[in-house]
């Protein structure tokens, strides 16, 4: 793969008036977390219509489009694909009609024994849609036997990999959560009824403060106006995915009952207290994604907090660009140093990571073009060294700067005065009690990798 690409959203609305309506607001408010397609699934109590394209929630879903999808339970995506590509049949949710009813599923990670799990299906007759492994799940649960409850449970079993998953029938949504718990996963009560998010964010926004997280190896079902939980295996683990603290939630969301404002500036601090001999005037931080720890870098060292980079925010994120010149095209096009500020400064730059370097060192010449005396790179993460298996499309294993050089050779690459990074193990002080996956940072997956085990090798 040659991207580095978000994660996907779910979101599920049950038993609410104008179900696609208000599933529109919540995948809108989780579109950071994947801008390739949308899609929203409708139940009017007696089947399923779904509605789907390439783009932004807002290209996607016009006003009439959504009046006319009728019907009080739905579930919705947002994705960036790490599985399949972007071609039509592996837009979510899928949607399949059976003779014992229809299913819609919408999945945010990626399931590592996909490959195993088609050919077996495939054995058995089974005729695939499309090439992603979202459709393994809905594949996975129509082939076992029994009330939907089971098969779900039994498919669940069978799954390995990070998957938060949703599936709806006519009358029903299950919410599955994998077993390390690598995803994110909430629901909430909601007028008579309940919403079901990835991110507590696009509750915020219903005017909803109080949210549940589903636990590791949880199933929680949402029908006849009640919530049952269900525990599909009691072999499970914590690992939260540490990228969802560091870079891909919102700062206004609770992952897991911390805040992730709060979880980047605690990591700001901690940079902070491993510079007590560098004297530096300012801290930056590159907007939006590094703010948080800018700032808690500048209250811990009682530095100034300065705008000294202004971002243009119609400009995507970058390092979803394709190739290395669009990439630097887009830093140049979204961020300008402000002169004022750092002419003449000695310059502390926070970046909550560096994957290929673009990024760090396209800022550190725009800084010192603008004046500034010396840049401080300071990275709120570990250094980037291993791709991600688990529902984030990474670039192999040469493409990550931190793969193939050490921090002074990346400092170098970057032209900065000097580089520093945090450690993994200031992650976990961060983190508390939370169970981190640090995996693209200390190689240690938390499951088997299966045949996607090879691209290490790449
Ligand atoms: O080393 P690189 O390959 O350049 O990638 C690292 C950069 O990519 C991300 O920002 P991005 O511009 O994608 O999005 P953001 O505006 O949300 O921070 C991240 O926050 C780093 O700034
Ligand atoms: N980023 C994700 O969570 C993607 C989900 C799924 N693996 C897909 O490619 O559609
Ligand atoms: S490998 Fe990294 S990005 Fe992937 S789930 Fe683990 S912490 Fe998150
Ligand atoms: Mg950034």
């Amino acid at each position: 793969m040659a991207e580095i690409h978000e994660e996907c959203g779910v979101f599920g609305v049950y038993h609410v008036e104008n179900a696609a309506m208000l599933e529109y607001y919540g995948l809108h408010s989780l579109q950071h977390r994947g801008q390739e397609s949308s899609g929203i699934a409708v139940s009017d109590g007696e089947t399923i219509n779904s509605y789907k394209g390439k783009g932004l929630t807002v290209d996607v879903f016009q006003k009439e489009k959504l009046s006319a999808m009728k019907g009080n339970t739905a579930i919705g995506h947002v994705r960036y694909s790490t599985a399949g590509g972007q071609e039509a049949e592996n837009i979510q949710p899928i949607v399949s009609k059976g003779h014992n009813g229809c299913l819609a599923v919408s999945h945010n990670g990626q399931i590592d024994n996909d490959v195993e799990l088609r050919l077996e299906l495939e054995n058995h007759g089974a005729i695939f849609q499309g090439t992603g492994d979202s459709e393994v799940i809905l594949h996975q649960i129509q082939y076992e036997r029994g009330t939907l409850l089971e098969r779900i449970t039994q498919a669940a079993r069978k799954l390995d990999g990070a998957f938060s998953f949703l599936v709806m029938d006519e009358d029903r949504i299950y919410a599955v959560r994998d077993r390390y718990g690598i995803r994110p996963l909430s629901y909430a009560p909601c007028r008579q009824g309940y919403v079901i998010s990835s991110e507590t964010c696009a509750f915020e926004v219903m005017g909803i403060y109080e949210s549940y997280d589903l636990k590791p190896g949880e199933i929680v079902e949402f029908s006849k106006d009640i919530v049952k939980h269900y525990q599909y295996t009691n072999d499970i683990s914590h690992h939260m995915c540490a990228m969802e603290y560091i870079y891909f939630a919102r700062p206004d969301s609770v992952v897991e009952g911390k805040n992730v404002h709060t979880f980047r500036k605690e990591s700001g601090a901690v940079l902070a207290r491993k510079d007590q001999d560098l004297h530096a005037d300012i801290v930056v931080g590159v907007p939006d994604s590094s703010l948080s720890a800018a700032i808690g870098y500048a209250e811990e060292s009682g530095l100034p907090f300065e705008t000294g980079l202004f971002k243009n925010r119609y400009v995507g994120r970058t390092f979803i660009q394709p190739t290395q010149a669009m990439r630097d095209q887009s830093v140049r096009m979204k961020l300008s140093p402000v002169e004022s500020v750092v002419s003449g400064k000695s310059v502390v730059m926070i970046d909550d990571s560096i994957v290929r370097g673009t990024t760090s060192r396209r800022i550190v010449q725009l800084l010192k073009s603008a004046g500034a005396k010396e840049v401080h790179v300071r990275i709120a993460s570990p250094v980037f060294a291993y791709p991600c298996f688990y529902g984030v499309d990474t670039s192999t294993r040469a493409e990550l700067i931190g793969a193939r050089l050490n921090v002074e050779e990346i400092c170098d690459y970057i032209k900065a005065d000097s580089l520093r990074y945090l450690e993994v193990e200031d992650m976990r002080e961060v983190a508390g009690q939370i169970g981190l996956c640090l995996a693209c940072f200390d190689g240690k997956y938390v499951t088997n990798l299966y045949t996607h085990g090879k691209e290490l090798e790449d």
